[in-house]
This record gives C-alpha cells, structure tokens and sequence, in this order.
C-alpha cells in the first residue's frame, strides 16, 4: 500500500474548507473516564493548547486548522470541556490538537497528569498580551513545573499572543519581560533545564502560521533530512528561498537553512491560495475533486524581478520557492533537480511507511514491536561469516577456497548470534 492509499483513509477527497480534520469533542470534561491515553493509539504526537480564558486558545485552533477568518472568533463560545482534534492532513503534519478549557485546574482529582502530559509532544501555552500578563506567568510557571516533572521531553512554547494590538516597540518590550520574568521563575524553582521558547503571534497575520510551523516541525522526526534535501536543491539550483508547505493548513514543515523573513513565507503562502483559487474555478478536477493535484505547478514573476515558483511534491505537500528572475533562465536545471528532490523525499516517506508497517504488524506493545525491530539486525554466525585458507596469491580471487564455519561460538558464543551485523 502506498502512503497516498493510507492518507486516503484518513482524508476525505478534496480540499474543501473544514473537510480535512476531525473535529470530535468528547462530552463534558469529567476526568480520567474522558481521557483516554489509547484514543492515540497511533502514537500521533499530541499538542496541548493551554492557557488562561479568553487568551485566544480555540482562536488558533480554528484558524491555523480549520480555516477559519480571524473576524469569525469574535462569536467563539468559551471551551469547558478539553476538545480533541485529529489533524492528518499529511503523511507528515499528523498529530493531535487537544484545546483546554481556560480554567483547568491541575490540583483537581479528576485531572490526570500522568496520562494528560505523559504522551504529549509539545505544550502551547497562549498569553494574551493586551491583558495584565501576571496571572498568566503564574499559570505558566504552574503548568510548565507540572508537565515537566511527568515529562521531561515535552517541547514548552510561549506564544506572546493578539499582539495586532501593541506597537513594534510595546511588542519587543513585552516579549522581553514576559521571557524574563518566566525563566527567572523556573530557574528559582531549580528547573534550570526547562527550555522555553517564544513567539509573538497573532490570528490577524500569518505570524500565528509561523509560529505553528516551528512548533510542528520540532516533533518531525525526519527534519533534518528534509533540510538537508531543500539545502541542496537550493544550492544548486539557484534559488534563494524554499519552503515545503502543507498545502492545506498553509504550515511549512521544512525550510532551508538561510533565516526566514516573514515577507518571503507570507508571500509564499498566498501564492498557495492563489494557486488553489485559481484551480479551483479554472482548473480540470481529477476524480476526487481535488484542487491541488499532481499537475499543479505555477509561476508568478513579481515586478522586482523575482519569481515565485510553484510545484507539487505529493498530495499533500507543495514546494514554493523565490529566486531571481535571471536564475530562471536555467528552467531545465532546477526543473531536473526538483524531480530528483521530489524522489528523495518519496524515499523519506516510504522509510516511514515501512517502519509504521513494521509496528502495526506487531504487538501493539512497545516493547514487543521493539523486540521485533531489534530481530532483523540479529543473524546466525555461522551464516554471516566466511572463511578463506589462502596458501598462494591466486587463493585470494579464487571463491572456490571460502568455505563456511561449522561452528564459531569460540567467538561468538553458545548462542551462534552478531547482532547489528
Ligand atoms: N486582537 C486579537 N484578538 C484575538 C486574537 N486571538 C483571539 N482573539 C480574540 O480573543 C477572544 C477569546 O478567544 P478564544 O479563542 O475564545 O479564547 P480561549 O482561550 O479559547 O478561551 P476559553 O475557551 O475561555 O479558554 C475572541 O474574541 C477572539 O476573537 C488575536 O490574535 N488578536
């Protein structure tokens, strides 16, 4: 089965508005009887948006994910029960938003920490900074210490956030102390280790976008392969800037290493709407109906001599890349180098899909799918060796004097076994 076949199982035909995620709520938040640590029995990596009321919570959520416009949230009603929302818009963007309601209390009996944090990759915590921010750090400071002494791996993001309201230097100002005042509170606690890291965000631009892309890429294992991939397309390619979209929710999951301005990345992800606008009303709809498909491909030239290119890598991921006007002269070259890019990272995706393969065949316990990944780097010695009595220099080329062992336990020992051979 090809991972375009099993993404189709997840994933509805089309790219309709709201038809690429599940939203399920759970009933009213009652404890440990509505939270079940096997409703992830994928082992998707789990989000947790957290954060005091009216921060801006289900706003990101519904923006970032669901398409929703940003004037929309006004009318959002407050969250009181955790809602869980599956995301598997791509082979590599799956993962699990839960949203928590403002007011969860962590010393309630009913909250489990254990299983909550336990299985959790990255915890978003949302400041309102238009808001007196000391209760937050408060909250903040409480969450992070909770979470941390269950899991220690888990990835803690601050978004400083509705900074739309503040001005350049109020918005440096605020971020500034809010990471102060933050750090220096964990660090008198004794949880120097806790990293924290902090974005300034907003539901009203695309840095909400941003900061979402940063925070999912640190839970994708094959980042920096992707990297690699983009930085050498890139540098041979002559090409100044690449991003490799999620064509849906608009989140880059790889850039190359050059920094990203946020110029570039807004100006890459309205080229995705236009593309998928445009195809939309003009283009010919393949069976399922999708507007982005394995045709898509666009260029836009802007009248600063640069151009904007587009090209589909899958059915979920899109390439867009900025490079100036004079490189395109070599269309041939980067159009080559893309088909080789594209089949590199179909080889990232088929690895992956061999290791889930692996892991659904097996016991669903950790330990044995371990156990049988560990079986295929195991070999019988006697197998695995040959030897060779060379009397004069032809014996060497000659195949007919390598002969195998009948025993080699003397170094290998009773069980006859190499492992990672
Ligand atoms: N100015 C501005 N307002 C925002 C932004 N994000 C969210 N809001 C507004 O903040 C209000 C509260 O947003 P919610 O998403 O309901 O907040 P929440 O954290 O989910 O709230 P609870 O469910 O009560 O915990 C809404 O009126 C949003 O329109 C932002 O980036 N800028």
């Amino acid at each position: 089965m090809s991972y375009e076949q099993e993404e189709e199982d997840h994933y509805g035909p089309g790219y309709e508005v709201g038809s690429y995620t599940k939203d399920y709520n759970d009933g009213p938040y009652d404890g440990e009887s509505d939270l079940n640590v096997n409703s992830n029995p994928e082992g998707k990596p789990r989000i947790l948006l957290m954060g005091l009321r009216r921060s801006g919570k289900s706003s990101i959520q519904k923006v970032v994910f669901h398409k929703m416009s940003p004037n929309e949230t006004l009318f959002l009603e407050s969250t009181n029960k955790i809602v869980k929302d599956e995301i598997s818009n791509s082979s590599f963007v799956q993962f699990q938003i839960w949203d928590f309601p403002g007011q969860v209390d962590f010393f309630d009996s009913n909250f489990d920490c254990e299983m909550i944090f336990g299985g959790c990759g990255a915890l978003v915590f949302v400041i309102d900074a238009q808001d007196d921010y000391i209760d937050a750090l408060m909250k903040l400071n409480l969450t992070v210490t909770r979470a941390y002494k269950v899991n220690p791996n888990i990835r803690f993001e601050v978004f400083i956030h509705k900074v739309d309201g503040l001005s350049d230097d109020h918005k440096i100002e605020a971020q500034r102390d809010i990471h102060q005042r933050a750090n220096d509170e964990l660090m008198e606690e004794g949880f120097d280790s806790v990293n924290l890291s902090f974005y300034l965000t907003s539901i009203y631009d695309h840095s909400i976008f941003e900061a979402f892309s940063k925070v999912v890429q640190k839970l994708i294992p094959q980042l920096p392969t992707l990297e690699n991939l983009l930085n050498i397309f890139v540098s041979n390619s002559g090409i100044e800037k690449a991003f490799l979209f999620d064509v849906v929710s608009k989140i880059y999951i790889a850039t190359d290493s050059s920094p990203v301005d946020m110029q570039s990345y807004e100006l890459c992800c309205d080229m995705i709407d236009v593309v998928v606008d445009i195809s939309c009303i003009y283009g010919t709809k393949d069976a399922d109906g999708a507007a982005f498909d394995h045709q898509s491909l666009s260029l836009i030239k802007l009248n600063n001599s640069t151009i904007l290119y587009l090209r589909e890598v899958n059915r979920f991921l899109a390439l867009v890349c900025i490079l100036r006007e004079d490189h395109f002269a070599r269309q041939g070259l980067i159009d080559y180098n893309f088909v080789c890019f594209r089949n590199a990272i179909q080889e990232v995706f088929e690895v992956r899909m061999q290791v889930q393969q692996a892991s659904n065949n097996t016991n669903p316990s950790a330990g044995s799918y371990k156990k049988n990944v560990l079986q295929t780097f195991i070999i019988d010695s006697n197998e695995a060796l040959d030897l060779k009595l060379v009397r004069k220099p032809s014996d060497v080329e000659n195949e007919e004097t390598t002969f195998k062992p009948e025993m080699s336990h003397q170094i290998f020992g009773e069980k006859y076994k190499i492992k990672f051979y």
